[in-house]
């Protein structure tokens, strides 16, 4: 696996599970809020129509209770001016609501619901705590709600005074709402509750729309973050680390005077090719060959001389072979040639044109040098150390015939 995938496949983790871990978190926050936001909405609704029901008792009714013989005024009781007043909000606030649910209500307006019908039972059954508001959650979707309940509980006795028997009641309320309803309340009896009913859907929609925005924006930091460390990464550490491989493997395979290939990467080469040729059941053949008295020139001309002529030799092979072939120096004034898909008469042809290529045309500064040629073809069987030593022993004849000759070296035994 290369160093970019391995180094993107972790950063891709740690961004995810950072992008995870914060999406949760500002999930969490935005629904907390947004419930928050509700129940604070919620609150402020339920202590307006207090407000509201203790104005409308302190302030309105005892100057209106006079009119009462000669005309019955629904304003001046605390649950139709606390209903009346909020449900003008509802023009401008859709969803909010307030009502004064009650089982046996005097306006039938008022009569509470099935769910609203449960919790007054709750309250009258003790199965929720009378001095506690109720909150829940109604609806679905577009609809969820949030709903706060309080008990309305009889606790003046002057409540009676409309709602014990309709004798008792006041005549001009009787012409209004007739002698059926909203009668035999009793002293401390929950005889309804007051309902504030709350949107979610804003908020929570709010809280959706934040949770987009910020993870949008997070993905498109994260994008960036991405580009840029592998930009760096790639400026940084990749591209030096491939120049000084690069460096590295030139230093462990190359001959630095002659620009071909080392002994040991020949080797390599080698024991490869033999590798593939057996599978194509193709030929291999190597030649080896010796500048013929090198020390002469050397001794003569000079080492750097000497150096020259081992680079022009170089180049001169390298313009005979085939890409597919490869040339090395083997050591000192000695060098060797692989040939791919090559019977031994094709390469003993190499070897003679090499040889008439050093031969026929003098060196710059030295003039006349020639070289002496083994050429070996692997026989399938032996090893690359055997058919290497089959063309250095024909390179020996080749110098014990006279040098600047080329030898085929005997089959292996
Ligand atoms: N200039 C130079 N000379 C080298 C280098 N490596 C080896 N030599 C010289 O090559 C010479 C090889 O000499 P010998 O082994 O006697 O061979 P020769 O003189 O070529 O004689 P034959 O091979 O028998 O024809 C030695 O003098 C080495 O010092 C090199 O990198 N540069």
């Amino acid at each position: 696996m290369s160093l970019r995938l391995k180094f993107n496949l972790v950063l891709a983790c740690v961004l995810l599970v950072a992008a995870a871990g914060t999406g949760l978190y500002v999930h969490r926050f935005l629904q907390k809020t947004a419930i928050e936001e509700v129940q604070h909405n919620s609150q402020l609704m339920m202590h307006a129509a207090m407000a509201i029901r203790d104005y409308t008792t302190e302030l309105v009714k005892p100057h209106l209770d006079v009119t009462l013989a000669e005309q019955f005024l629904p304003q001046t009781v605390p649950a139709f001016a606390a209903t009346e007043t909020l449900r003008r909000l509802q023009s401008r606030f859709p969803g909010y609501e307030y009502k004064e649910a009650v089982l046996n209500p005097t306006n039938l307006r008022d009569r509470a619901n099935e769910w609203e019908e449960r919790i007054i039972k709750d309250f009258r059954d003790g199965r929720a705590d009378l001095k506690k508001e109720v909150t829940g959650e109604v609806g679905e979707g577009m609809h969820r709600t949030l709903y706060v309940a309080r008990p309305i509980t009889i606790k003046q006795p002057q409540c009676l005074a409309c709602h014990s028997t309709p004798a008792a009641a006041p005549p001009t309320m009787l012409k209004i709402y007739g002698d059926k309803n909203g009668f035999g309340w009793q002293m401390n009896e929950t005889i309804g509750i007051q309902v504030v009913r709350v949107p979610m859907f804003y908020p929570l929609e709010k809280a959706r729309t934040t949770f987009n925005t910020v993870m949008t924006a997070l993905a498109g930091s994260f994008l960036l973050l991405f580009a840029v460390l592998n930009l760096s990464l790639s400026s940084l550490v990749i591209e030096p680390m491939a120049r000084l491989n690069r460096k590295l493997e030139d230093l462990a395979t190359k001959d630095f005077l002659t620009d071909l290939v080392n002994r040991r990467k020949f080797f390599e080469r080698l024991e490869a090719e033999m590798a593939d040729t057996r599978i194509k059941k193709s030929s291999l053949s190597v030649v080896m060959f010796d500048i013929d008295f090198f020390k002469r020139i050397n001794d003569t001309f000079g080492h750097d001389s000497g150096d020259v002529v081992l680079k022009a030799t170089a180049l001169r092979v390298r313009e005979l072979l085939r890409s597919s072939d490869c040339a090395a120096r083997f050591g000192g004034e000695e060098f060797i040639l692989l040939l791919k898909e090559t019977p031994v008469d094709a390469a003993m042809a190499m070897a003679e044109a090499v040889r008439a290529r050093i031969a026929g045309v003098p060196f710059d500064s030295v003039g006349h040098v020639s070289a002496s040629f083994g050429v070996a073809t692997w026989n399938q069987v032996e090893d690359a150390h055997a058919l290497i030593k089959r063309a250095d022993t024909a390179l020996y004849v080749a110098k014990s015939s006279g040098r600047n000759c080329v030898v085929q070296a005997k089959d292996a035994l």
